[in-house]
């Protein structure tokens, strides 16, 4: 069983970076949405990812951003990988087709079927990964952001955690057969992604708010706690290939 691959998201310092790889992180996480409390500039990225070892994959995050600009961003840093977390659609992930893409998208346990179709159906080859996250709460949306289907739309980093329980039931359903590999994301803190590896058993975990000590601000020991939470969860159910501190 291999083991629960790690990505430390909204990372817009230098030692905040070192202290996800030292940690044993496997990606970072840069935001380039512009009202994001953890929004890095290009400069600051390119810093970073200068810095990172050769298996430590820097990941570039945008939201409904036209295809030029998260081109030039990510050829300005040097990423090769993207996740969108808007509301994109499969036309503009394939015209990403040099980058591969992470799509985020809301858990809405009773719309799973709607938010995923799109991603399983389409052979998209740079498709990386589908990452489950929790919506906001309808009165919360950004600058009245809403989706086509009437719900909010997603805006990430929330750190408010989703029914685990019902997103293990809905993979289980053929309909999710065939889906890239599943990151789960949305509240995880160095406290509960025990559990939430133990209920969805997903390729990768994703933490922005729960490794932090105020909005924004990464928290060097709570990013310890949380990939040794991981590495134990892992332990515990035997999966194998975390690399040794
Ligand atoms: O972190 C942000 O500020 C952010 C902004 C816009 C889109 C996504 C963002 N972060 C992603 O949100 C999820 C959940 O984060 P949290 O752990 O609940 O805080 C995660 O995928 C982050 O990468």
């Amino acid at each position: 069983m291999p083991r629960t691959r790690i990505k430390i998201c909204g990372i817009h310092d230098l030692a905040s970076a070192d202290a996800a790889v030292e940690a044993g992180a496997d990606a970072v996480g840069l935001v380039f949405v512009r009202d994001s409390a953890r929004r890095v500039t290009v400069k600051v990225a390119q810093q970073i990812v200068q810095r990172l070892p050769a298996f430590v994959e820097p990941v570039g995050l945008f939201a409904d951003a036209p295809t030029r600009h998260i081109r030039e961003v990510a050829s300005a840093v040097g990423l090769r990988t993207v996740q969108l977390h808007g509301e994109e659609h499969p036309g503009d992930v394939a015209a990403l087709n040099d980058l591969r893409v992470i799509k985020a998208v809301a858990f809405h346990p009773s719309l799973v079927v709607e938010s995923v179709g799109p991603w399983q159906r389409e052979r998209l080859t740079n498709l990386a990964a589908v990452l489950f996250d929790t919506p906001p709460p309808l009165a919360v949306t950004r600058e009245g952001q809403s989706s086509a289907a009437g719900k909010p739309a997603l805006l990430g980093g929330s750190g408010r955690a989703f029914d685990w329980h019902a997103l293990a039931e809905r993979c289980a359903d053929e309909t999710l057969s065939a889906l890239p590999p599943l990151v789960l994301a949305g509240g995880l803190t160095p406290e509960n992604v025990a559990k939430a590896i133990s209920v969805v058993r997903p390729y990768a975990v994703d933490v922005s708010s729960g490794v932090e000590s105020s909005r924004g601000v990464k928290d060097v020991s709570r990013i310890r706690a949380f990939v040794e939470a991981v590495m134990g969860a892992d332990a515990q159910r035997g999966a194998v290939g975390h690399r040794q501190g």
